[in-house]
């Protein structure tokens, strides 16, 4: 299709705050309309979803930047004529991919692209769980330091045995940095052995095994049924008590109520994560209260490189999908 043809194509993009490159991209081919759904503004992020229903009648293609659901309402609304959801994000838990595929609508999202600077904050929410950053950047506000010679003191990640749950992208990358870091060993687990393992010097194991022996347990698997609430109170029963565990993919991998007794009585040693149920994760949550517990709000991918790159790729899969080519990254294609 000539760009002519396509020009009366019309894309939704669900926020008002979309990298310019990946804009561009789009307007190149489409007519794009920019809904506030998620608006950011100087009051910070307002959700307004009526501004979504109202734009997304006679759109060809949504291209989606939350990891908000998507709901049916909203693709009921949107008419026979579209085509695809392009997902700014690895994971697409929340894309309603049954709808999506009972519709004949086609998915795809952003992996790969983002491996890299979500392993960075896999080894950022190591190295801010085992040195303890909760407790110290708090002697640092209070200005009451602990000067101890043996108070508060961390793990190394030195001679230590890291798991990883899920061997993909972001778990391939999170080995490769951390293997300057002198790390004994490392395992990882899946569903099958993975050939990218073997320059990376990782052993396949049992997930029970993994669990058994590993001093850093990191989850980089995307929520599935399968991986719902795979860390509960049976599997950090089987962590090490000085283990440490890492979440960069889903909040719901992790039944919280059962991480938080664990950290609270110190049957594991601390835990990092980037995602929780719900996000934002509210002030008043009790796992905040644990000073064995580092997070972050969700910033994996999160830096002006990557965001763009994730833009970019989104925008094309919807051009792909727009002008008869196969998606770069198709989840269904
Ligand atoms: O891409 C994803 O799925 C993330 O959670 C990071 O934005």
């Amino acid at each position: 299709l000539s760009t002519k043809m396509t020009k009366n194509l019309k894309v939704l993009v669900s926020s008002n705050d979309f990298p310019e490159s990946g804009l561009e991209v789009l307007k190149e081919h489409f007519t794009v309309l920019q809904s506030r759904y998620l608006h950011f503004g100087e009051e910070g992020v307002r959700e307004n979803k009526e501004e979504l229903l109202n734009l997304i009648p006679g759109c060809s293609a949504l291209l989606w930047s939350s990891h908000h659901p998507i709901s049916k309402e909203l693709l009921d609304k949107a008419g026979p004529q579209l085509k695809i959801v392009s997902t700014a994000s690895a994971g697409y838990n929340h894309a309603n991919v049954p709808e999506l595929k009972a519709r004949g609508i086609k998915l795809s999202n952003t992996p790969n692209v983002l491996s890299s600077a979500v392993a960075e904050i896999a080894v950022a929410l190591i190295l801010g769980a085992a040195r303890r950053f909760t407790e110290n950047l708090e002697q640092v506000k209070s200005g009451q330091w602990d000067i101890g010679f043996t108070k508060t003191l961390g793990q190394d990640i030195r001679g230590s045995t890291v798991g990883i749950i899920g061997l993909g992208g972001i778990g391939q990358a999170t080995v490769k940095r951390l293997s300057g870091f002198e790390v004994g060993k490392f395992l990882y687990t899946g569903h099958r052995e993975k050939p990218e393992a073997k320059a990376l010097n990782a052993e396949f194991t049992s997930l029970d095994n993994l669990l058994n022996q590993s001093d850093f347990v990191v989850l980089a698997v995307p929520l599935t049924d399968e991986t719902n609430r795979m860390i509960n109170s049976t599997t950090l029963g089987k962590m090490k008590k000085n283990a440490i565990l890492i979440n960069v993919g889903r909040g719901d991998l992790v039944d919280q109520d059962a991480l938080y007794d664990a950290l609270k009585n110190k049957q594991i040693y601390a835990a990092g994560l980037d995602v929780t149920t719900p996000e934002p994760l509210p002030k008043d949550n009790k796992l905040l209260t644990l000073p064995n517990l580092f997070v972050l709000p969700h910033i994996g991918s999160a830096t002006v490189r990557t965001r763009s790159d994730m833009a970019v790729l989104a925008a094309e899969n919807i051009v792909n999908a727009l002008t008869g080519k196969p998606l770069l990254t198709p989840v269904l294609p």
